[in-house]
């Protein structure tokens, strides 16, 4: 068995902005533990920079994707594949405008991307999206959305393309992949266990459509099954 995590909303619960998030304790160490039990077989995938979930969980001999899957080390340290420029800062710049005139709507910036967060204003969903959707198109670029969130990536960043380069090679290669994820950039993930004989664990219960074939509750129950 390989193992592929989603980060927030899987491994830690949603907070109220993306720098608020409590990690339990010696939760790096617990993962590197969880993964040494899986022979290394254990992947983070996350929308989050590898610097991001760095600062949260330290630097760790784990197998990681950032960036929604296009930036991918391996447990060594070594990177996994080409990585893209980063998204000019300019562009940048016109996606974060959107904060001036709603200022409880916040920018984070990353090396492949930036994402707009509206969860303290979810009534300016609609307006942000059109915002973000509209600097895509006029840069080549895409749009991703999750949890009260719309986010600018190169194209090709998408969470089953990390899965399969990662299962392509040692430890992972021959394994039956599981991904366990909470939202709806993580169904990629789950296609593409799917797509090698596995398949995908979604959190928080079957509530919509998803590719996932089982449940698990909570984040507490993900920690719970895997003995975190
Ligand atoms: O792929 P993930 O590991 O699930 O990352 C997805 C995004 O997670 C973060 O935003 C989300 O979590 C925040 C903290 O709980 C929450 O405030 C926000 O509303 C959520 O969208 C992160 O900030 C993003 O960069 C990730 O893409």
């Amino acid at each position: 068995m390989a193992i592929l995590l989603d980060f927030d909303g899987t491994l830690v619960e949603i907070a109220p902005t993306n720098d608020t998030i409590a990690v339990p304790e010696r939760f790096g160490e617990r993962l590197v533990d969880l993964s040494r039990r899986l022979d290394g077989r254990l992947a983070l995938v996350t929308g989050r920079s590898l610097e991001d979930l760095a600062g949260h969980l330290g630097q760790l001999a784990l197998a990681c994707a950032g960036s929604h899957g296009i930036e991918r080390i391996r447990a060594d340290g070594s990177r996994l594949g080409d990585v893209p420029a980063p998204i000019p800062t300019s562009i940048v710049e016109v996606l974060a405008g959107f904060t001036a005139q709603h200022p409880l709507v916040t920018i984070e910036r990353k090396a492949f991307g930036a994402a707009l967060h509206f969860r303290a204003d979810p009534g300016q969903e609609e307006a942000a999206v059109a915002h973000a959707a509209e600097i895509a198109r006029q840069h080549g670029l895409e749009c991703k959305r999750g949890k009260c969130v719309v986010e600018l990536v190169h194209p090709g960043a998408d969470k089953r393309r990390a899965v399969l380069a990662f299962m392509a090679e040692a430890p992972f290669a021959g394994a039956l992949p599981l991904f366990i994820g909470d939202d709806v950039t993580d169904e990629d993930g789950f296609r593409a266990a799917e797509e090698l004989g596995g398949f995908g664990i979604l959190v928080g219960g079957l509530r919509r459509g998803t590719r996932a074939r089982f449940c698990l509750p909570d984040v507490k129950g993900v920690h719970h099954w895997l003995e975190l």
